[in-house]
């Protein structure tokens, strides 16, 4: 089991579009609920939520009045503090909502959004500005893993995400290969693992040993409970970004608790 002190692992659920505000209300009570039944200790694996937007105050509110053991983020973030950009989301509103993360430069946003390496770097400034906790996502596509392997693509595009980076007070990265998001098709273990100490090196190439000894990079891409166990047994694996399977409270809570699954 990869049990690494520095590195506090994190299981993090990302909605999408999905649940809104009076649905999360209910969704994080049941999950919150559930995790404390089994008797999870948030202490030794972090759970964080990625609501939409709009649900954040409301999630806020209720972690907050009843001290739930559960951190919360958004799903992106303004490269600008405020003005004339009209749809965009400030990091000063989101840390006044009391959002510890922030999703930037996930694959919808890269593909769907046309977000640009620089875009997503500019974003990971103003995360850091506002004190959130940037959790940048990298990844392959099919076509980038037929050409060039598993990893060229993924280190390219973390380099490009820290330019403007000089020492993170904390930063999260997930490996998510572009083919692996919702097609019930994960990368194996191995891939997670050699990507995943390629972006350590190019954490201690750009921050530092110390950051990157310290950075907790996750897997994303069709992690389900039946699947957890095996990326969680890779050393340089520190949690998941899951995508459906954080919809499905049961299914959500098993993944957090890996560790039944697997022999300590
Ligand atoms: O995009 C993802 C998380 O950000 C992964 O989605 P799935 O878990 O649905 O494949």
């Amino acid at each position: 089991m990869n049990i690494n002190p520095r590195r506090t692992p994190l299981i993090a659920g990302n909605w999408k579009m999905n649940l809104d505000h009076l649905q999360a209300i209910a969704f994080v009570q049941k999950l919150a609920w559930n995790l404390k039944d089994a008797g999870h200790d948030f202490a030794a694996v972090e759970v964080a939520v990625f609501p939409p937007f709009t649900d954040l105050r409301s999630v806020q509110t209720l972690v907050s009045a009843d001290k739930l053991p559960l951190a919360f983020g958004a799903q992106d973030v303004s490269a600008q503090d405020s003005g004339a950009y009209t749809g965009e989301i400030s990091g000063a509103f989101l840390a006044q909502l009391e959002c510890q993360y922030v999703i930037i430069g996930h694959s919808e946003r890269r593909t769907l959004h046309n977000e640009s390496d620089e875009q997503v770097a500019a974003k990971v400034t103003a995360a850091l500005k506002h004190n959130l906790v940037p959790l940048i996502c990298v990844g392959e596509s099919a076509e980038d893993l037929a050409v060039h392997g598993p990893s060229a693509v993924p280190v390219a595009q973390l380099r490009a995400a820290l330019a403007g980076v000089t020492n993170a007070a904390d930063i999260v990265v997930a490996y998510e290969p572009v083919w692996a998001i919702g097609s019930g098709q994960a990368a194996t273990p191995e891939q997670a693992e050699q990507v995943a100490a390629a972006l350590r090196g190019v954490l201690a190439d750009t921050l530092g040993q110390d950051v990157a000894d310290k950075t907790r990079i996750l897997y994303g891409g069709s992690v389900k409970s039946g699947n957890i166990a095996a990326f969680m047994r890779e050393p340089n694996v520190d949690g998941a970004l899951v995508g459906g399977a954080s919809l499905d409270i049961p299914e959500f809570s098993s993944i957090v608790r890996y560790q039944k699954h697997v022999d300590l």
